[in-house]
């Protein structure tokens, strides 16, 4: 059930600590079934298509960012509109990951049985670094879409919107309306795309 991270040399500013991985980790609590869904026929080890991904990770400097003392994903070139820009990789996982402020919902089966996030709070690329654009911009520039990749593994990925995105530029999605309520009332839960 497990798959080994493909692991590579980490890009700037990745904090130490966190282990900087190209390729979904699948955790044992996925089902098998749900796996062959998510992966079909995927060779152990498949790297996915991030690695010129348009993107640099930075500090966020300015004390009137709400993200101050943090970090933020910014366009290292310029990024045309509607534009796939770099997977959210993580570890796939069905277990509940409440108290984790990286992981985003991936899938759900038919039944609603089985819900699979990918959390990138320990492990991860660049795409985790992208902040929500609440305070800081006054719509989105980039917003997640889960698709399948050329493997055909499902993934969430971060693609630019209808304006796309100038160099330099902070890249920022909205997290959804329900994962800011989830959290100003103590509870947390996967990120969405919705508001
Ligand atoms: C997925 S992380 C984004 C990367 C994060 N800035 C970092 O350096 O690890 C989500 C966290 O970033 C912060 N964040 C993102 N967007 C924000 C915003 N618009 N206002 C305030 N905090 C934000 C919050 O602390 C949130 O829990």
């Amino acid at each position: 059930m497990h798959r080994t991270p493909s692991r590579s040399h980490a890009p700037p500013h990745w904090p130490p600590g966190l282990m900087y991985i190209q390729s979904q980790c699948y955790h044992a609590s996925v089902p098998a079934k749900i796996c062959a869904v998510i992966r079909p026929g995927i060779a152990s080890g498949t790297l996915n298509s991030n690695s010129r991904a348009p993107v640099i990770i930075r500090p966020v400097t300015a004390a009137s960012h709400p993200a101050h003392g943090q970090f933020g994903l910014f366009a290292s070139k310029k990024i045309p509109p509607r534009t796939h820009i770099i997977d959210y990789i993580g570890e796939v996982h069905a277990d509940e990951r409440t108290d984790s402020d990286y992981d985003l919902s991936l899938y759900r089966s038919n039944d609603g049985q089985v819900n699979v996030g990918v959390d990138a709070r320990t492990m991860g690329n660049e795409a985790r670094f992208v902040n929500d654009y609440r305070g800081i911009r006054a719509k989105p520039n980039a917003e997640f879409l889960e698709k399948r990749s050329a493997s055909g593994e499902l993934h969430m990925s971060v693609w630019s919107g209808n304006e796309g995105i100038k160099k330099g530029e902070e890249i920022v999605v909205s997290y959804g309306k329900g994962w800011w309520r989830a959290r100003s009332c103590g509870q947390a839960s996967g990120a969405d795309s919705q508001g």
